[in-house]
């Protein structure tokens, strides 16, 4: 069972002048058994043992069936968060963790969890979110969903560190749950170790350097590219020459592809470049943008494109438009492989857009590339009347703005690729009802461990294109 003692290296508080009004209930102590996993991975149980009225209580590292002691920690949503203070009977097996940093870190919440109950729960989140999509029989969302694609351990090629400076020392990590203190993350079952290995000699970098010059760095954004790793350091300052000739040497050093220093919502500047971070899709090679998106495993990308790729080889499509395509991961893939296709991708981050067009030039591929705000500007009917398949891949958000028009214009086929089981099904529940039958869903697990999910669906016009 998870212990997640409070950590004592936390950034100061601030105090305020008037003392915050204090619920009743936190710190309260309840016995409670656990009845299910939630959607971010606590356990979740409900108990009438405060004043006979029904409460929600949200636990952190157990699982259904435990019998335990809780103490409620701060409200959360609908209900509390709450720690476990004490085993009481029928504990059940816990599956050992596979990392030292477990109990404190926060990225991970869900390696107690025997392996097969965690495969089974998190195809369950998106048989869940087919549900909440408005296919109501349960029977009939449990057939829509594909086997959970898994990617292994040590296959994460992203990662966001947070840094802080405090009086005990130098933190880059993650955050522990719930709470903004820093876990020095010297180990992780999730990351490449390439990344950890980075961390690892980063950290010891910013312990030789002067407390006020570690201060100004925020985060440190590692992305593993074909070519290296490919590191940007978001910052409140510039660095000075000092610090720049130290980072072009730790540069040396690791062997990074290229070190990028940003501050703000500047544009990132190169401080040491030895070799283009680059990744090949479809044989191309693109360029990465510094802190530029990757899927966050190389297996997940693969799961991704081949679902894509089996998807397309039933329609005889000649005109994709792949929306939000960042540097081309499907793009390059739709164009070049099995029949080629025209392609037209459509993205809103600038760097993106000049990286794809590049590669695109030097590979004479059939893509046209738009630089486009698809939120405040999605396509209409004319941009969408050529095409025989969207793809479309949003951030978290989801894509409500697009997926409202397609709902009415969209072409025969889309196919939807999404992060967020919540914005999923809400616009899958938009194409639904303009429409599109909703036939297939591949879940693709890129976040071991954690509750994020990736999807991947089918969709088929079964209603004309609004007149
Ligand atoms: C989940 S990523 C998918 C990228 C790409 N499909 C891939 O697999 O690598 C979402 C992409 O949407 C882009 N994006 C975010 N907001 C956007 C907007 N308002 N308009 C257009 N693109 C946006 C991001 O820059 C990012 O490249």
């Amino acid at each position: 069972m998870k212990n997640r003692s409070r950590n004592p290296r936390s950034r100061p508080g601030r105090r305020s002048g008037a003392a915050p009004r204090r619920d009743p209930l936190i710190g309260v102590e309840v016995d409670v058994k656990i009845a299910d996993i939630g959607a971010r991975g606590d356990g979740l149980a409900e108990t009438t043992a405060i004043g006979g009225k029904s409460v929600l209580v949200y636990v952190d590292g157990v699982l259904p069936g435990d019998d335990v002691r809780v103490k409620l920690r701060q409200k959360r949503g609908d209900g509390y968060g709450a720690e476990v203070v004490a085993i009481n009977a029928g504990v059940t097996a816990h599956a050992a963790a596979k990392c030292p940093h477990y109990d404190q870190c926060g990225g991970c919440s869900l390696q107690h969890l025997p392996d097969a109950d965690y495969r089974t729960w998190k195809r369950h989140r998106a048989v869940q979110a087919v549900m909440r999509a408005g296919i109501s029989d349960a029977g009939e969302a449990e057939n829509m969903v594909a086997a959970l694609e898994t990617s292994p351990p040590s296959s994460r090629r992203r990662a966001d560190f947070s840094v802080i400076c405090t009086q005990e020392g130098v933190f880059v990590g993650f955050t522990e749950r719930f709470s903004h203190h820093i876990v020095n993350v010297s180990e992780c079952a999730v990351l490449i170790p390439a990344i950890v290995e980075f961390r690892n000699q980063f950290q010891s970098f910013l312990e030789s350097l002067p407390r006020e010059t570690v201060t100004i760095i925020r985060n440190v954004v590692a992305n593993y590219s074909d070519t290296g790793l490919d590191v940007m350091i978001g910052a409140s300052h510039e660095p000075n020459l000092d610090l720049r000739q130290g980072l072009a040497e730790l540069a040396d050093h690791v062997d990074l592809a290229r070190l990028a220093w940003k501050v703000g919502d500047h544009p990132a500047e190169p401080v040491a470049q030895r070799r283009t971070p680059q990744v090949r899709f479809a044989g191309v090679p693109v360029s990465v943008p510094s802190g530029g998106f990757l899927q966050a495993t190389r297996e997940g990308e693969t799961a991704l494109t081949n679902a894509i790729a089996n998807a397309l080889s039933r329609i005889p499509a000649r005109q994709v438009i792949d929306l939000f395509c960042g540097i081309g991961s499907f793009t390059f893939p739709l164009a070049l492989t099995g029949d080629r296709r025209r392609v037209m991708a459509v993205e809103g981050d600038i760097n993106a857009v000049r990286a794809m067009q590049y590669a695109v030039g030097k590979a004479s591929a059939p893509i046209e590339v738009i630089h486009r705000d698809l939120f405040r500007q999605p396509l209409d009917a004319d941009a969408l009347k050529d095409a025989d398949v969207v793809v479309f891949d949003p951030p978290r958000a989801g894509a409500l703005a697009q997926c409202e028009i397609l709902a009415d214009f969209g072409p025969e086929w889309i196919f939807a690729v999404s992060c967020n089981p919540a914005t999923f099904a809400r616009d899958m529940r938009l194409l639904r009802n303009g429409g599109y039958e909703l036939q297939q869903v591949v879940p693709v697990d890129q976040f071991l461990w954690s509750p994020h999910l990736e999807m991947f669906a089918v969709l088929r016009r079964t209603l004309p294109v609004a007149a």
